[in-house]
């Protein structure tokens, strides 16, 4: 099975005023080519760390990241990233700023405007296209880069909480058009998420992580085929996964607190 990242005996600390902070420890990990992964955890475990350092925007301390055999060095065009702080920029309009990706990959004019327009309308932006950041909601900018994310096509999409500002309805439609994106058009997307439904509903496989310092706890495998929709959740599969999971958090956050 080809494998799209690696990562190899992963460990990081930061350096504090008030010392050392392990993040994570040994972590390893093969994402196959066009696999759905979503990584759950306690908060403070080392989450978004560990897909920084995938992202190229944090080194390991220890440790290799691969990706399609490449060490990652920095950020590269190869693996998109949608994060919590939406990261878009604030002098570019909506539409601007979903084209951005394709303007650097040297997509022609006509082309990416007719993109932007498409993945405006999905994440169903369709007459706020000329606003900036600073006049949108939270949510409104959330859309936007994940609207970004989707419409750049990276072989590797790095997720972090990219629907944590959403109100519960607009949540699930976005989970739902990313389910529907994936199956249509399968790519490699590592996720992060504190939400255990959302993870089962959209992941091939979901990592559970241990905190203090972070490391793979357990790791299920999701075999709800392909077809899955909103319907997927009332299984009696899915429950049973979400009670797995549900119980290995459970103990993890008792641990810390
Ligand atoms: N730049 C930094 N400097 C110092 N410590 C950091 C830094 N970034 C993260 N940490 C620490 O590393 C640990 C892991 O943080 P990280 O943000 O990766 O966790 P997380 O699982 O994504 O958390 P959450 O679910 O709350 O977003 C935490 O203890 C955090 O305080």
């Amino acid at each position: 099975m080809v494998e799209s990242i690696v990562v190899k005996n992963v460990s990081k600390s930061f350096k504090t005023k008030s010392g050392n902070v392990q993040a994570l420890s040994d972590i390893n990990l093969g994402i196959r080519d066009k696999e759905f992964v979503s990584i759950l955890g306690t908060s403070g475990c080392g989450k978004s760390t560990l897909l920084r350092i995938i992202g190229g925007l944090e080194t390991a301390s220890e440790g290799e990241v691969l990706c399609h055999d490449s060490i990652v060095d920095g950020p590269g065009i190869d693996r998109g990233m949608v994060f919590q702080q939406y990261s878009l920029f604030p002098w570019m309009s909506v539409q601007k700023n979903i084209e951005f990706g394709l303007k650097q990959k040297k997509v022609e004019r006509k082309k990416r405007e007719m993109i932007a327009k498409e993945y405006i309308k999905l994440v169903g932006l369709k007459g706020f296209e000329d606003l900036f950041p600073k006049n949108l909601s939270g949510g409104m900018k959330q859309r936007v880069a994940l609207a970004r994310g989707l419409a750049n096509n990276p072989e590797v999409l790095l997720l972090d909480e990219p629907f944590g500002a959403l109100d519960m309805q607009t949540r699930e439609v976005m989970q739902e058009l990313l389910l529907g994106i994936w199956q249509s058009s399968p790519k490699t997307i590592l996720m992060v998420t504190h939400d255990i439904e959302e993870a089962i509903l959209l992941s091939n496989r979901v990592i559970i992580m241990s905190s203090h310092p972070g490391e793979i706890k357990e790791i299920l495998d999701i075999n709800l085929g392909n077809k899955r929709t909103f319907e997927t959740r009332l299984t009696e599969e899915f429950l049973e996964y979400k009670r797995i999971a549900s119980d290995v958090i459970r103990v993890e956050t008792s641990k810390i607190l």
